[in-house]
């Protein structure tokens, strides 16, 4: 079993109740329901008594990467190498240690609450609650290459030879699995790259997979396995009855072999079988409704879609600013370029085409938020440009333009230049996700008033992973959202409510007012004490 998480952080609550297993919370949660009739917008504050139940014991994490020998897969195993050991190397200004940056629950922190002297208190979001720690995790995967994962991280050309230098032993022990490859959903020049394969029919190859899923657990003893898929953007496939809009139809295409099963489809669905979570860093369709409904059957989380890295998620930022400031963007145009090995492969118009539609949806809530700036179907000007440069590598160029109305005819316009390295953008968000997946399976909620046997885990569809990915995939019947700091006080919040706190308001009332705010919280139900402990270090 994985080790037991600490922090020092106490909750002082009758609310909140630490066993040996669990943080037993009784929250409060509040909403409020809006019922338009007519011109009349009748609103009603709701507040349901929930218990919020987290595992407290962390298990030992596996991560299977799809594409693990790309820029990606073999940039986060040295960065969990370099981590782990601590490892520092020499750079021309200076001495460079291994860090996290970019990890939200690594190098993130939220408010926790404010001091006697009414200053703001931070604390890391991963001393929150118990979280997998990186230096636990486990790698493994598939590449339809077979270089090893030392020569992959060379051939990426990410990361200085001072840290590659001191991780490559390590590194080139790690041999991918063969993968399923299908030269119909990704780029025709990634022909090259392909000479570790599984063959078979479609059928054969979905068993395989689910072999090295189960081999994997067995031989590297780990509890608990994620599958993130990490490999090359595919082209989008066809969605029709018949093919994959059920469960079953999904299944029996399978085994008929049905051209249009993509390999990611494949792997998420031996995944799926194999009880393990999966994610989508990339932007193709890999969950076809069928694929939705045959995770939510079994129970089994899913998350996606493409990797919110960079030029997207400033725009995730600006716009939201910027409607929100009551400002209208007009035009927005995003141009990048970059040389790496996923630019060659979104130079081929199909690829290019699931990334355009990924970054092109971005801004959608935002601007269907504000009805006094934009009428029904009104939207800006949205252009999405991305070109292969071999020579710039990883280190890609975004060029941006907001064109914005500002009062009585004026217009303000804001050009971006965006440089870095791809790869040691994604790379962060690559261990978020797999550390906020496995959180998400430990956490259970029911209303206060049933049995402990409804506890309820979250829905299959992890909409809370939304502000690490480009097209968030949502619960069916469920907003997208894209802004940004909503998606991030979302994750904030929730684990907040599983130690007992009530959401972040920002409101700082009693510095505002003088007002006291010293009054014991009101006790929701006495929790009963269990093994003598009702607070104490999580
Ligand atoms: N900032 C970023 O790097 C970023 C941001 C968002 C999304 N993404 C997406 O992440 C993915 C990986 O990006 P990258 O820069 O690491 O690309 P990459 O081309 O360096 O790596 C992809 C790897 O996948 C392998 N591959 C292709 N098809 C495969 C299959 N069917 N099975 C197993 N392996 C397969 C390739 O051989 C390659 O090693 C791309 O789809 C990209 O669009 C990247
Ligand atoms: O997240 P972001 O920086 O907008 O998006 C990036 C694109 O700009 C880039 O062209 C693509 O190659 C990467 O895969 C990533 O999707």
């Amino acid at each position: 079993m994985g080790a037991m998480a600490k922090c020092n952080l106490k909750v002082n609550s009758p609310n909140v109740n630490y066993s040996d297993d669990y943080i037993h919370v009784n929250y409060s949660y509040s909403t409020t329901k809006v019922q338009k009739q007519g011109d009349v917008l009748n609103v009603e504050p709701v507040t349901t008594s929930l218990s919020i139940r987290t595992k407290r014991t962390v298990p030992k994490l596996g991560v299977m990467l799809v594409g693990w020998g790309g820029n990606n897969g073999s940039t986060i195993t040295a960065a969990l190498e370099a981590n782990r050991r601590k490892i520092e190397w020499r750079t021309r200004t200076g001495t460079q240690q291994a860090n996290w940056y970019g990890s939200i629950t690594q190098a993130g922190t939220v408010l926790l609450g404010s001091d006697d002297d009414g200053k703001d208190v931070f604390v890391p979001m991963n001393g929150l609650i118990p979280m997998v720690n990186p230096d636990d995790i486990v790698v493994d995967g598939w590449d339809i290459s077979k270089l090893n994962i030392g020569e992959a991280m060379k051939r990426a050309e990410v990361l200085d030879v001072g840290v590659q230098d001191q991780v490559y032993k390590q590194l080139s022990n790690m041999k991918p699995r063969p993968s399923i490859y299908d030269p119909d959903f990704i780029a025709a020049n990634q022909f090259d790259r392909a000479d570790n394969l599984v063959e078979g029919s479609k059928y054969e190859q979905y068993t395989q997979i689910r072999q090295d899923i189960r081999d994997f657990k067995e031989q590297s003893g780990v509890d608990t396995v994620i599958v993130l898929w990490t490999a090359n953007t595919e082209r989008f496939c066809d969605v029709k009855p018949g093919l994959n809009y059920t469960r079953s139809e999904l299944e029996k295409s399978l085994k008929e072999n049905k051209t249009e099963i993509s390999p990611s489809t494949i792997f998420a669905m031996a995944s799926i079988a194999e009880k393990c979570t999966y994610i989508n860093g990339s932007p193709q369709n890999t969950f076809v409704p069928g694929l939705i409904e045959l995770a939510e059957y079994h129970g089994v989380h899913i998350a996606g879609d493409d990797f919110k890295s960079g030029q997207t998620k400033l725009k995730s930022v600006l716009v939201d600013f910027l409607v929100g400031a009551g400002i209208k963007p007009v035009s927005i145009i995003s141009y990048n370029h970059l040389g790496n090995n996923d630019g060659k492969n979104l130079s081929a118009p199909q690829q290019f085409r699931s990334k355009e539609i990924s970054k092109s949806n971005v801004v959608d809530d935002m601007v269907e938020s504000n009805r006094i700036l934009y009428k029904e179907d009104e939207h800006p000007d949205h252009v999405v440009v991305i070109k292969y440069a071999p020579y710039v590598g990883d280190s890609k160029r975004a060029m941006d333009e907001y064109t914005s109305q500002i009062m009585m005819g004026g217009h303000n316009t804001l050009v971006i230049h965006n440089t870095c390295e791809d790869s040691l953008l994604a790379s962060p968000l690559i261990l978020d996700l797999v550390i906020l997946a496995e959180l998400c399976t430990r956490i259970k909620i029911k209303n206060d008033d049933k049995p402990d046997s409804d506890y309820e885990s979250f829905r299959s569809v992890l909409s809370i992973l939304s502000y690490l990915c480009k097209a968030p995939l949502v619960p069916e019947g469920t907003p997208v959202v894209n802004s940004l700091f909503r998606q991030r006080t979302a994750i904030e919040n929730i684990l907040r409510s599983c130690i007992g706190l009530p959401p972040t308001s920002h409101m700082a009332l009693e510095q505002r007012f003088n007002i006291s705010t010293t009054s014991a919280e009101p006790p929701m139900k006495r929790l009963k004490k269990t093994n003598g402990v009702t607070n104490g270090n999580h």
